[in-house]
């Protein structure tokens, strides 16, 4: 599990190991990582040329010690001094006794900046507040366009550290070089999309419980249900799925394929499309009427394509009612809003961005900007753990516990029905047993894992299907050891 901690935590861990450790340790730790990484990625650092972007704190600190080690091993080193009378007195020193320059003219940095081979961002670390200031943004742009690699320390500077929220410009790192534990802004988008790669420097602070994790492929063995001897299609769960509708049946067909991806030992469709999946999956058992005579199932699935009439109502009710937990997507989140009836047991919802809006009566765009914060109101607000989809995929529970950030995934994932998959997944998991948590969580991992089995490398168009045809490899590979 990879897990990021609130700023506030990894001051406190700082604090009570500075105590212990001669002043200047954890930045020299921090500056020597740094320093290797950047060299690693020149592959010569003799004759190189390194400029530093340094501001007023400690995160221009690290740049300019990072800097020095460098410029020891012969790199030609310039430090841009965006505070020049505040810029950390031991590591300017420790640049210029290394035989690094420092300027404090931007522009002649911009220039520099243009002929380099790696631009360090030491601008702002974990006590940045806002975008970047109008003195540094010229600064970020000419890194952006430089051939050179763009290296951020601790964090790009300009996004919020605590949220991944970006409120204005900011640095658009390669790679980033984090210090003690992730940053909850590194795993987040927008943040996420700045931080480029991401490598943590260990510094020996014990920063406690994170605010976020995100599962690793050695999580999953452990989470997934495996059937023992004496399971039969029943004792694995029975997930019912609610979805499609006459003239909509692809809706359906697609839940039903995620589904029967998952681990549940029997699906169970209850909708008007009967036909249409049964054609494509003989091995579905079907229902016509409401949800309620459809026979015993261990989670329901509702929503992909369902529309907004009287049939779709009185099935969100009854599924509600039911006793077991309940996955809610698509048409199904539509229908929340109006309904009465309270969950008799785990409610799951997983919403686009749109649809979180919509229940949270704001707009996408916000939803967009700040996908942490909204997350975690929605699932408070509905008391239920919600799976907010999208480029990083969160899933967050009504009662303070990690939000988990799905680290799989692609682009190619945004096509039609996908989501469809991911529900018929995820409740196919409910119904044999994992938490919402746990089910959610799961099922966007091994779905982004199909959907890059499915696109290649380097990556094609792929339809919902592909994905839901790929989830079997995922799961294997998922459960392979090593
Ligand atoms: N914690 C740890 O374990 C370790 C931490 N370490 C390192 O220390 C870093 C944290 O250092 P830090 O606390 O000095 O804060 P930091 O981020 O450098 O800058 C804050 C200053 O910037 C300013 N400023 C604010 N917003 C701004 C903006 N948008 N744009 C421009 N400027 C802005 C603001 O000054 P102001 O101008 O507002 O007075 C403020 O004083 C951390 O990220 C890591 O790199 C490592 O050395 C090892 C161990
Ligand atoms: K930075």
């Amino acid at each position: 599990m990879r897990r990021a901690h609130a700023v506030a935590d990894v001051r406190d861990a700082e604090a009570a190991l500075m105590r212990r450790l001669p002043e200047g340790t954890l930045m020299r730790r921090a500056a020597a990582g740094l320093a290797a990484t950047c060299a690693g990625l020149l592959g010569r650092v003799y004759g190189s040329r390194v400029v530093l972007l340094v501001g007023s704190g400690d995160n221009g600190g690290d740049a300019l010690y990072a800097g020095a080690l460098l410029a020891r091993r012969g790199a030609g080193v310039t430090a841009a001094l965006l505070a020049p009378e505040r810029a950390h007195p031991g590591g300017l020193d420790a640049l210029r006794a290394a035989g690094g320059l420092a300027v404090t003219d931007l522009a002649a940095a911009t220039r520099l900046i243009d002929r380099a081979d790696v631009v360090l961002d030491g601008i702002v670390g974990i006590g940045g507040k806002g975008g970047l200031r109008d003195d540094a943004a010229p600064l970020a742009a000419a890194a952006d366009r430089s051939a050179g690699l763009t290296v951020a320390v601790d964090l790009p500077s300009g996004i919020d550290p605590d949220t991944g929220e970006v409120p204005g410009a900011a640095v658009r790192a390669d790679v980033t070089v984090t210090f003690g534990t992730h940053k909850p802004g590194l795993l987040v988008d927008p943040g996420a999309r700045y931080a480029g790669a991401v490598r943590l420097v260990p510094i020996g602070i014990d920063p406690g419980p994170p605010v976020l994790e995100a599962l690793h492929h050695s999580d999953l063995a452990g989470l997934l249900p495996v059937p023992g001897e004496l399971s039969d299609k029943y004792r694995r769960g029975v997930v019912g799925v609610v979805a499609g509708s006459a003239r909509y049946p692809g809706a359906a067909v697609l839940a039903v394929a995620g589904a029967l991806a998952g681990a549940a030992g029997a699906v169970r469709y209850v909708g008007p499309a009967a036909d249409a999946v049964v054609r494509r999956f003989p091995e579905v058992l079907v229902h016509a009427g409401p949800p309620a005579d459809a026979g015993r199932v261990q989670a329901w699935v509702i929503g992909p394509g369902i529309g907004d009439g009287s049939g779709a109502r009185e099935a969100i009710a009854q599924v509600l009612g039911s006793g077991v937990p309940v996955l809610v997507d698509a048409d199904g989140l539509a229908l929340l809003r109006d309904t009465t009836v309270e969950p008799s047991a785990e409610l799951l919802l997983t919403p686009h961005a749109g649809e979180a809006a919509a229940l949270l009566g704001t707009d996408r765009a916000a939803v967009e900007a700040a996908r942490l914060a909204h997350v975690r109101e929605l699932a408070r607000a509905r008391r239920a753990t919600v799976l907010l989809k999208g480029s990083t995929t969160l899933v967050a529970d009504p009662v303070p516990a990690p939000v988990r950030v799905n680290p799989t995934g692609t682009g190619w994932l945004a096509t039609a029905g996908s989501g469809d998959v991911l529900s018929g997944l995820a409740g196919s998991l409910l119904a044999a047993g994992l938490t919402a948590r746990d089910a959610g969580s799961v099922a966007a991992y091994l779905h982004g894992l199909a959907a890059r089995r499915a696109t290649g490398v380097p990556g094609a168009p792929i339809t919902a299907m592909d994905v839901a045809a790929a989830l079997p490899g995922a799961w294997r590979d998922a459960v392979t050891p090593g």
